[in-house]
């Protein structure tokens, strides 16, 4: 299936458009008028960038306020489609999409709309071009697709066919399948775009928040199937209209939208297998079995502080690298790696963000699979040189330009510590009862926060929770879930606005995204918080405040809200179960650990507790290092 991409998707001039168009694989483009408007080439120069980039123009838009009008405005209307089927054909757009009108004057009636479309269909026709007409969630007299759909159908007229969008269906949460009815050959083109669930007049949540499929909260996916069933083979074509990607790299969100519509197709794919078999075959979405280590750059001096922290939470050293500068620490399932080699990627991770966690691997069914799905997926795949006896493990490149390693147990990766470690004699304190990774979480720009949404959820079998907003002392940070069923994969992307907050300085002094702090689980978080204080560990303080709120909210025992001040542990609970959180001071630039308790089901991550903890994070590092407000 071909794939197309409206130019008000993106950001930049004409031309920068359609080369970040092309550079991302589209098959296509619809010329937006505003955007041809605006630039200063002519048509047929337009038409050969469009050609020689290997763009296909697939539709010209918006033809505004056309159907239903009295005279002479209807006479008016018909001779401003004449001057635009003459720009079409300089531009060698094959058809104009109509929408639906929102004229004061337009009087609605089906038969009149056809007999106008009919009309314009005939005209088309003389100059070998076509008209499809879409009904706008606001439209005056026409705002859901049945009706439109009737219309053309009444038109009766080969140039004149049906044009969906998914935004204009699904926010009025018109029932996809009312779509399988309709003849495919008559649905001209098919446009999509997702939006977040907002409660929203429909017009300004259409122009300013649509998204990618796959980045939002509409059934895309059931729309696109419902398309599917009715044999349509035509372009699935993007049209988003979103501020922040107006404002965006145009080539990265090029990307993104690439990689929404081949996750799209592999969702249609496999959900209707007898009605859509010419899609591509994938390999599946890969479920990941868990955290296998996470990998730290650091020059020598911040590792020796690196390590030192490590060991007051337990760990031990468990292995050193056969020929690189390269530790294991370990504690339960937890694998921590240092690395201060002098070359590689690490030490440019090193050069460019100080001492950071730059790389993860995961624990997934087949690795060679997962990087195959990645790659299709438009993921940069990660290789470097691999020393004599070094094991070549598939990666790709994620967030902050990081490294995301694939492990199974299926191949020679199952023993990569044993082939590429040498076990060191465990040295280090004797463990404060942490037991595995229970997140991960990645600060960001808020700008990416959609791009890293849709690549884990493209790649993964995963799910995103609500945006959370997070306020921290100095502005808004918005936070995201991307988890797995069985919670062996859980990470929080967190989308900093402003320099000001703890995340926004965090990015700012670590010259990007990364992972800023990694939650530890323990299964006696009383236990685990007496070993570190044991160890020398001071654990951030919070405020007294807390805990008596805390007492006033929840009712819990005088004894437990003692216990829970004395050991600085915030606490949270939901209708699942009950959640413990302790953090360490900050280490560098704003990174920390994070140690949990989870009793029962409970299913979030303590984002009440989230601004307390930010407030005495930022109490207390120096008061120097955030700028004031
Ligand atoms: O917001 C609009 O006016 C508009 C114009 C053309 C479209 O295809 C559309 O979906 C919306
Ligand atoms: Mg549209």
């Amino acid at each position: 299936m071909k794939t197309s991409i409206a130019t008000v998707s993106i950001s930049g001039d004409l031309r920068e458009k359609l080369e970040a168009i092309a550079a991302a694989g589209f098959d296509g483009v619809e010329i937006f008028e505003n955007d041809f408007l605006a630039f200063d080439r002519s048509p047929a120069e337009v038409r050969l960038m469009a050609e020689d980039l290997g763009l296909d123009i697939t539709l010209f838009q918006p033809f505004r306020d056309f159907e239903g009008l009295p005279e002479p405005q209807r006479r008016q209307a018909f001779d401003r489609a004449e001057r635009k089927f003459d720009l079409m054909q300089a531009l060698g757009a094959p058809l104009m999409l109509v929408c639906s009108s929102v004229a004061p004057a337009a009087m609605g009636g089906i038969d009149r709309a056809a007999a106008d479309f009919r009309e314009l269909g005939e005209r088309a026709a003389k100059r070998g071009s076509k008209v499809g007409y879409e009904a706008l969630a606001w439209g005056r007299h026409v705002n859901d697709h049945r009706d439109a759909w009737e219309v053309v159908r009444r038109a009766d007229h080969p140039n004149v066919g049906l044009i969906l969008d998914s935004f204009h269906s699904l926010s009025r949460r018109i029932d996809p399948d009312t779509i399988r009815s309709i003849p495919g050959d008559k649905i001209f083109i098919v446009q999509l775009a997702d939006a977040p669930a907002l409660d929203m007049d429909l017009l300004y949540w259409s122009r300013h928040f649509r998204n990618m499929p796959g980045e939002g909260d509409l059934p895309v996916v059931d729309f696109a199937r419902a398309v599917a069933a009715t044999g349509y083979t035509g372009p699935l074509s993007l049209e988003i209209f979103n501020d922040q990607f107006r404002a965006g790299s145009p080539r990265t969100i090029a990307l993104d939208g690439h990689r929404s519509l081949t996750f799209l197709m592999d969702q249609v794919r496999e959900a209707e297998p007898a009605i859509a078999p010419t899609l591509p075959a994938l390999p599946r979405r890969v479920s990941v079995k868990g955290v296998s280590f996470v990998e730290f750059t650091a020059d020598e001096s911040e590792a020796e502080t690196l390590r030192s922290m490590l060991g007051q939470l337990g760990f031990a050293r468990t292995g050193r690298h056969r020929s690189k500068s390269v530790e294991r620490f370990s504690q339960g399932d937890i694998n921590i790696v240092i690395n201060t080699e002098r070359e590689g990627l690490a030490h440019a991770a090193y050069l460019t963000h100080g001492t950071s966690a730059y790389a993860m691997g995961l624990l997934v069914e087949d690795a060679q699979a997962t990087l195959a799905r990645a790659q299709a997926l438009d993921a940069q795949p990660f290789a470097q040189r691999v020393a004599p006896g070094e094991l070549s493990i598939p990666a790709v490149r994620g967030v902050g330009g990081g490294v995301i390693y694939f492990l199974d147990d299926h191949s020679d990766l199952a023993r990569v510590w044993d082939v590429e470690f040498e076990a060191a004699p465990a040295a280090g304190a004797g463990g404060a009862g942490l037991v595995g990774f229970d997140h991960i979480a990645q600060t960001m720009n808020y700008e990416e926060m959609l791009t890293w949404i849709l690549f884990y959820r493209s790649i993964f079998l995963v799910d995103k929770g609500p945006m959370v907003d997070v306020v921290d002392p100095s502005g808004l940070v918005r936070s995201q879930v991307i988890e797995n069923d069985d919670g062996s994969l859980r990470l929080t992307l967190n989308g900093a606005e402003s320099h000001r907050t703890l995340a926004g300085h965090f990015i700012a002094e670590t010259f990007g995204s990364s992972v800023q702090h990694i939650a530890f689980s323990s299964g006696d978080i009383f236990a685990s918080a007496r070993a570190l204080k044991a160890n020398g560990l001071e654990p951030l303080q919070i405020s007294r405040n807390y805990y008596d709120d805390l007492a006033a909210r929840l009712g819990l025992a005088s004894e437990t809200i003692a216990q829970l001040a004395e050991l600085n542990i915030l606490y949270d609970r939901d209708a699942g179960g009950e959640f413990f959180q302790l953090y360490t001071p900050n280490f560098g630039e704003g990174f920390f650990f994070e140690i949990v308790q989870r009793k029962g089901a409970y299913a979030g991550y303590g984002a009440v507790n989230a601004p307390f903890r930010i407030a005495a994070q930022k109490r207390s590092i120096r008061p120097a290092n955030i700028p004031a407000r």
